[in-house]
């Protein structure tokens, strides 16, 4: 299929206009703000208050317990008709696994640039190591530093994550290579279960999602926001809506997650060994836009240095992105599509934003058009 074609709005054309020069070390740049840094007055942040988020408690549901389901089913489907965010307790992950997780990202992001370099992320690839995606963009630029790879769910594939640490940074990673590892497995395990209760909660059964996403080949991301001395005129990670599927994070006790609700900006405050979920645009697809896929960010501050694990739950390559037929009674939001179209669409010619999917799937209708048309 031919990718060039999209008209590009002025995100896209960001996307071809790096900065090769410029180094983010914020130990260094803190004192005189590059300009790349600094957002433009409409997108500064300004939170308003903060968003009370529905706490589902999981236990009941894990175990079986009809009543707890429902109702848990009842509190996810009203949240993700309106915003596509809640917060999940007692899910069964380990509290000493996630605080595990937490420690191998200081140790990893501790390290001088050149060795985190070791595992440089390549500029169209969506795995590695990136400080504030320099080479990437060339303004509004983001106030962290990342680590991403893929973590597969297929049979066969059950050290992925830690051989990807190893062959990246050598057997000194291997303890985390093995903690990511396992985190990875609980979160897609969290996953599936999350997606029966979606899965209830639109009516089409409990397995519909869960076997769409079994062997799922997701990516998970660790972030990194360092202080930053003028945290009113920078961003830690742009507004935006998760193109995956379903977003499962951990965010430390420091506090910088926001939500776009109701045209205004409310802080999701940190809660002990509680996950924030969120619908993304594949899933808001997938629900044929009867569940949103909602903009956020991630605000940074002058003191202390923040930490968010973000698990981003996609489906494997081969898979459609079609909703189940009860679904679309009433007609058609998107086209079909598989995973890999859309996240290429955020690689190469579109920056993630609140308008990623109505873009992808103009942009797609097009070239079907194009495809079909004789010339
Ligand atoms: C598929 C993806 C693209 C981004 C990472 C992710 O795995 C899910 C969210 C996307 C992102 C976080 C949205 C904001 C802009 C972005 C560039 C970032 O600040 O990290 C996005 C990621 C990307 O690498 O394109
Ligand atoms: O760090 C956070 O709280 C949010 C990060 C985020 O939205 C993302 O990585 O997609
Ligand atoms: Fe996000």
């Amino acid at each position: 299929m031919a990718i060039d074609c999209i008209s590009p709005s002025s995100e896209a054309k960001d996307l071809h206009l790096p900065t090769k020069t410029l180094v983010f070390d914020a130990s260094v740049i803190n004192d005189n703000i590059p300009d790349q840094f600094i957002w433009p007055h409409d997108e500064r942040p300004r939170s308003d208050s903060h968003l009370l988020v529905p706490l589902i408690d999981l236990q009941g549901f894990l175990s079986g317990d009809p009543v707890a389901s429902l109702e848990a089913s009842r509190v996810v489907r009203d949240a993700c008709r309106k915003h596509g965010f809640f917060l999940v307790s007692n899910h069964g992950v380990d509290c000493r696994l996630i605080s595990d997780a937490h420690h191998c990202m200081d140790r990893f992001f501790g390290l001088t640039l050149s060795e985190k370099q070791r595992a440089q992320r390549k500029l169209w690839e969506s795995h590695g190591y990136t400080s504030s995606f320099t080479g990437r963009f060339h303004s509004k630029l983001p106030w962290k530093e990342t680590l991403s790879f893929r973590y597969s769910a297929e049979e066969g594939s059950s050290k992925v994550v830690e051989d990807y640490l190893v062959d990246a940074m050598g057997d000194q990673f291997k303890q985390s290579g093995g903690i990511y590892q396992e985190y990875c497995d609980a979160m897609s395990t969290l996953s599936l279960s999350i997606m029966e209760l979606l899965g209830i909660s639109l009516g089409v059964g409990r397995n519909c999602f869960r076997d769409f996403f079994e062997g799922n080949d997701s990516i998970m991301r660790l972030n990194y926001y360092p202080p930053c001395q003028k945290p009113d005129m920078t961003l830690g990670t742009g507004p935006h809506c998760d193109p995956t599927s379903l977003t499962i994070l951990h965010q430390d006790q420091v506090g910088g997650l926001e939500v776009l609700v109701d045209d205004k900006w409310h802080l999701v405050l940190p809660h002990v060994n509680t996950f924030v979920v969120n619908i993304g645009d594949t899933f808001m697809a997938l629900s044929n836009g009867i569940y949103k896929s909602c903009l956020h960010r991630a605000v940074v501050n002058s003191t202390r240095t923040r930490k968010s694990l973000a698990f981003f739950l996609c489906p494997s390559k081969e898979k459609l992105v079609r909703p189940p037929k009860e679904l679309m009674e009433t007609g058609r939001e998107y086209p079909d599509f598989t995973w890999p179209m859309l996240l290429e669409f955020t690689q190469k010619h579109y920056r993630a934003d609140m308008n990623t999917l109505q873009a992808f799937s103009s942009w797609l209708q097009q070239s079907l058009l194009n495809t079909s048309t004789p010339s």
